[in-house]
């Protein structure tokens, strides 16, 4: 049988320069069990990709701050302490780093995105400060900072739930910190050779092929092995 995914999306379903790859609309439209992105990124972003690949929307968006499955959103994370701490960030000179409109930020629910380019020194800094609630995660796309409560993992436990499955009926890939609490509750796991040091320590297989060269092959390798 072919097993259910939880795929990450930047750095797991993307090229290099960040594009989603065109393999992912040859090889997930038929995939014939559930699908669920899991991402750092804002609530719109995995449902427009589910959405235009003709998916079901099955979606864990902000780290595990947002869920949705079965047409029902969970906001899963209190957004109280991790605006306070970018509002304490941004009082001592910090940058969000988004510059006007900022559509990283726009539509979350539950943590806030700051770029690469933000202070990641005063960051950890003013995080620190605020206690053990809140974590500043790198996720080499942004500095994400949420409640320490809040995780992928955790959300995909809801969703499964939701779906009949367990968490460990999953197949993960990812390549970041973030991924870590998936790959620990996944029957495998699988990290792309661009992965961090997180990642490949925490899954069951680091991949020799980094972005979607690896990711594609576990695909690959999963439906040879339903065959
Ligand atoms: O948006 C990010 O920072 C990372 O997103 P990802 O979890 O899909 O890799
Ligand atoms: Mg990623």
């Amino acid at each position: 049988m072919i097993p259910p995914l939880a795929l990450d999306i930047d750095g797991t379903l993307t090229t290099s320069s960040g594009r989603i790859d065109p393999r992912v609309f040859e090889l997930l439209p038929e995939w014939d069990a559930p699908v669920v992105f899991a991402t750092g990124k804002a609530f719109p972003y995995p449902v427009a990709l589910a959405h235009f690949l003709g998916r079901e929307e099955v979606v864990i968006a902000e780290n595990g701050g947002v869920a949705y499955v079965d047409g029902e959103t969970a906001i899963l994370g209190d957004p109280a302490a991790p605006r306070a701490v970018v509002e304490a960030f941004r009082e001592r000179g910090g940058e969000v780093g988004w510059g006007d409109g900022d559509t990283v930020n726009r539509w979350r629910e539950t943590e806030v995105a700051l770029s690469l380019d933000a202070d990641e020194v005063l960051l950890r800094e003013v995080a620190a400060a605020a206690g053990g609630d809140v974590e500043v995660v790198d996720t080499g796309y942004a500095y994400h900072v949420k409640s320490t409560d809040v995780s992928k993992g955790k959300a995909l436990e809801r969703v499964a739930d939701a779906l009949d499955l367990s968490p460990a009926d999953f197949v993960a890939v990812g390549d970041s910190e973030n991924d870590v609490s998936t790959f620990a509750l996944t029957g495998e796991s699988y990290a792309v050779a661009n992965a961090d040091a997180a990642a490949r320590d925490a899954a069951d297989v680091v991949l020799d092929d980094a972005y979607m060269d690896g990711t594609a092959d576990v695909l690959k390798a999963l439906r040879e092995r339903a065959e």
